[in-house]
């Protein structure tokens, strides 16, 4: 069922220490400005590989889902590792009828398509991250 990796997310204190970061010190070439996704709790930036994504996310407002886990690292750490799939809602139904726990529903995530999330404790101790490859939903960036 699962395509492409496409991203992996590092939880982050503090985003543009992490971005001088991956910029000064790794010499990535091509990172993005940060921005606020605020249905999802969490300001992130992405540094594009040629690979792939590494997606920085650090919290954002009081209920961000990625506090506790920054409680427990406080210098930040991998959080989450994103793979794509084809349709997001067969996915979320294929992985509930293989007994695992999906958390909520389909959300618009950072690339502008639907996500949902496994729970670490039925995936190898991995939060994992589905993401629907197409951009066939709304929150498209062009204007027409
Ligand atoms: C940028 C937008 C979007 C995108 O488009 O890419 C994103 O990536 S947003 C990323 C942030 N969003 C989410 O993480 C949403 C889904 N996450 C959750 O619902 C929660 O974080 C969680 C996974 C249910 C954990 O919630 P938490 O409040 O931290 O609960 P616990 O502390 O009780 O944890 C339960 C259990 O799970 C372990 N855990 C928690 N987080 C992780 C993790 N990232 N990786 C591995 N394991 C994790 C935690 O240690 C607990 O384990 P036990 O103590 O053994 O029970
Ligand atoms: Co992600």
């Amino acid at each position: 069922m699962i395509g492409s990796l496409n991203h992996v997310g590092i939880a982050v204190p503090d985003i543009n220490q992490a971005l001088a970061f991956y910029r000064d010190v790794l010499g990535a070439k091509d990172c993005t400005e940060p921005k606020v996704l605020a249905p999802q709790g969490v300001k992130y930036a992405f540094v594009n590989l040629p690979s792939g994504q590494v997606e920085l996310i650090e919290p954002y407002g009081e209920t961000s889902p990625i506090i506790r886990f920054l409680e427990k690292n406080p210098k930040g750490g991998q959080h989450h590792i994103c793979f794509e799939v084809e349709d997001i809602n067969a996915a979320k139904a294929l992985m509930e009828t293989r007994g695992m726990r999906v958390l909520g529903e389909p959300r618009i995530g950072a690339h502008g398509t639907l996500v949902v999330f496994l729970h670490p404790g039925d995936a190898g101790g991995v939060l994992i991250e589905l993401m629907e490859s197409h951009k066939t939903h709304q929150d498209s960036d062009k204007a027409c």
